[in-house]
């Protein structure tokens, strides 16, 4: 229908919901049809309750009291209640997610069924207060790597057909090409993100949907818009709707069903929407004339800002009290026990289509986004490419053409000490990358889409070819500038090291970035342990000379220790150089006779041998496994 094309946005802005004016094949919703909900029916919580030690008196406290609620298909419920009223803590609990430190008892059942975790996570999703989007992704890149990952088994016409649909509904199509926006790029705008995040997430056809403050950080134009689009989507699919909210305009409110207000842990309504106004009647706290009802609600049961604080906590025991006693509380009561009685007879089945993620796929996937994030993102790789040119010139520059004599030796040992140790401590470059990719997975996974050895195997498998990269642009740059053993094989030896030493740095990185994950830790404690390898690696002090705690605790482990020995090898140990003019050599071998100085005679001084570059290459590769390791290790365990 042409003619009757209208602009959504336009529309939003005139109040109009976007279900009132268009249809269902103008907003894509014919594509949709997965999105159906034909088999839950209803989500109950009963008599949820959690508590928490207190950090002051060390005694149990309560943050959520006996809240029940319902939902039904197709029905929208608004969490709302002033901050630290418990909205996060109810909204973890009905999603199932991990609230370390607190205790939680209650139902919370789909149908009146209590669902296995794998069975609740395949029919729900939980989209995060933040948005978990990756910047140098497009709104299509960004919908089409969520439906890969999230179900690897569907084919490319289904997965395209699903992301046509979600970009309609969702009022995307015109910024569809659009990346989500980088810090230095300018991307959609901060409703549209959102848009994105919630679209995303219902690439898996959820039926339950857990949103955590949706419309944070928008204003109320933006907010009505976002939450309109859900409204949508909900009512056309008959799903369930649960998100938390702050303060929302009359017009956003007016667009959930239900509303369960919370302060201080407990329930203080729980309901239809249309019917806050006439319980505040009911209870003799009437909402004023214009005033918007939600914003009521709110100014009573937040009592922080009260002057007498006793009088506070009276008149909100009062107010719940009167909810607990009201007759509405009872019906819900006995609402919720009687949908949970009648459970049962029709047993919840998943409808969902979506196979088990698939460990390969999802490396894939991860790889390729990865990639694409890589080339297009230019703190990811493109500003150490920059970085790490610049320190060739420098190095080339700085050690420029030594000579094969004597005098070039100690510069020779030196441009060797200065390029394997900074290219090293320059790896911290990679630190807020890393943290970012760190981010986007703990909310991937905690949606249930990867874990942490595909999230490992991807992140190093993405950065073999740019580091190889990096080392050979930086060899071919300082290596014949400073006039390093003139042989190819030399050459493609010190690109090996090179390589290999970025390879470990980078793994260091992501290990001290995975146990502490705090951009300013990380930093400071990859520095300091890079500076410790710097210390025991054998130039400062050769390693004969090391006292024992060093050399035995440290020296061993130390990844630069083997690319500094590595690289001393590889240019010293085939090569000789002149002694002066009067035959007074720096270095005594067995050369001296011929007024020159053999390199495994340099060598020899720093307690070196050849013929072990295959056991440092090993070692080496052990220590980046171990690295690896290690990180998946603690990116599994901690949460
Ligand atoms: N694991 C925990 N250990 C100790 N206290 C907790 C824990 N989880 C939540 N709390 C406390 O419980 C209270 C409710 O927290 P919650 O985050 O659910 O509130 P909220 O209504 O979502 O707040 P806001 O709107 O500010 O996000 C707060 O006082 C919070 O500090």
């Amino acid at each position: 229908m042409p003619g009757r094309r209208s602009n959504p946005s336009m529309e939003l802005k005139r109040g109009v919901a976007p279900d009132a004016f268009s249809s269902d094949s103008e907003r894509g919703f014919e594509h949709n049809a997965q999105l159906k909900n034909t088999t839950v029916k209803h989500f109950i919580w009963q008599d949820v309750t959690v508590t928490v030690q207190d950090r002051a008196t060390k005694q149990p406290k309560e943050i959520l009291e006996n809240v029940d609620g319902v939902v039904l298909a197709g029905e929208m419920c608004a969490l709302m209640g002033p901050s630290g009223s418990g909205k996060t803590t109810l909204l973890n609990f009905l999603a199932r997610r991990d609230n370390p430190g607190a205790d939680a008892t209650g139902i919370a059942s789909v149908n009146g069924d209590a669902l296995s975790l794998n069975e609740f996570r395949k029919m729900s999703t939980y989209v995060e207060q933040e948005d978990a989007l990756i910047g140098s992704l497009t709104v299509r890149e960004t919908m089409n790597f969520a439906a890969r990952l999230s179900n690897p088994g569907l084919t490319k016409k289904d997965r395209i057909m699903r992301i046509n649909g979600l970009i309609d509904s969702f009022g995307l199509r015109k910024q569809e090409d659009t990346i989500i926006g980088t810090p230095i790029r300018q991307g959609i705008s901060g409703g549209q993100k959102r848009r994105v995040s919630v679209a995303s997430q219902l690439i898996t056809a959820p039926k339950i949907l857990f949103l955590d403050e949706p419309t944070s950080g928008l204003d109320s134009a933006a907010s009505f818009e976002v939450v309109s689009f859900i409204r949508t989507l909900a009512k056309q699919n008959n799903l369930i709707v649960i998100a938390s909210i702050h303060q929302p305009s009359t017009q956003t409110f007016s667009l959930f069903d239900k509303l369960l207000l919370l302060s201080a842990g407990k329930p203080h309504y729980f309901g239809a929407v249309d019917d806050v106004v006439p319980y505040y009647m009911e209870i003799d706290h009437p909402v004023p004339l214009h005033m918007n009802p939600a914003e009521h609600a709110l100014e009573l049961t937040n009592k922080d800002f009260g002057s007498d604080p006793v009088e506070a906590e009276e008149e909100l025991s009062k107010l719940q009290t009167a909810w607990s006693s009201s007759p509405r509380a009872e019906a819900i009561s006995s609402q919720v026990t009687s949908h949970l009685i009648t459970a049962g007879e029709g047993k919840t089945h998943n409808s969902k289509t979506s196979s088990h993620a698939n460990f390969v796929a999802v490396t894939v996937t991860l790889v390729h986004r990865s990639f694409i994030k890589s080339y297009r993102d230019v703190v990811a790789y493109g500003i150490r490419l920059a970085m790490y040119s610049c320190l060739a010139i420098m190095s080339g520059t700085v050690w420029l053409r030594l000579s094969p004599a004597q005098t070039s030796i100690q510069p020779f040992i030196n441009a060797i000490f200065f390029g394997a140790s900074f290219l090293s401590f320059m790896a911290v470059a990679y630190v807020p990358s890393f943290l970012e990719d760190r981010l986007t997975f703990i909310k991937e996974r905690s949606n249930g889409l990867y874990g942490a050895a595909a999230f490992t195997l991807a992140n190093f498998i993405i950065g073999l070819p740019y580091l190889f990269g990096i080392a050979l642009i930086f060899t071919c740059i300082s290596y014949w500038l400073t006039g390093f053993h003139n042989t190819a094989p030399a050459f493609f030896t010190f690109v090996m090291w090179v390589f290999l030493d970025m390879v470990a740095a980078e793994s260091l990185v992501v290990l001290m970035s995975s146990i502490f994950p705090n951009f300013v830790v990380a930093l400071a404690l990859t520095a300091f342990v890079n500076g410790l390898w710097m210390c025991v690696g054998g130039f400062l002090i050769p390693t004969p000379l090391l006292n024992v705690f060093w050399k035995y605790v440290f020296h061993y482990i130390d990844y630069q220790a083997y690319v500094f020995q590595g690289l001393l090898v590889n240019e010293f140990a085939d090569r000789t150089y002149n002694c002066d003019q009067n035959c007074h050599c720096m270095y005594t071998t067995e050369l001296a006779d011929q007024c020159m100085i053999s390199g495994k005679g340099v060598l020899a001084t720093f307690g070196m041998h050849t013929g072990q570059t295959g056991t440092w290459v090993g070692i080496l590769i052990g220590i980046v496994a171990f690295y690896r390791l290690l990180g998946w290790a603690v990116l599994a365990v901690k949460r």
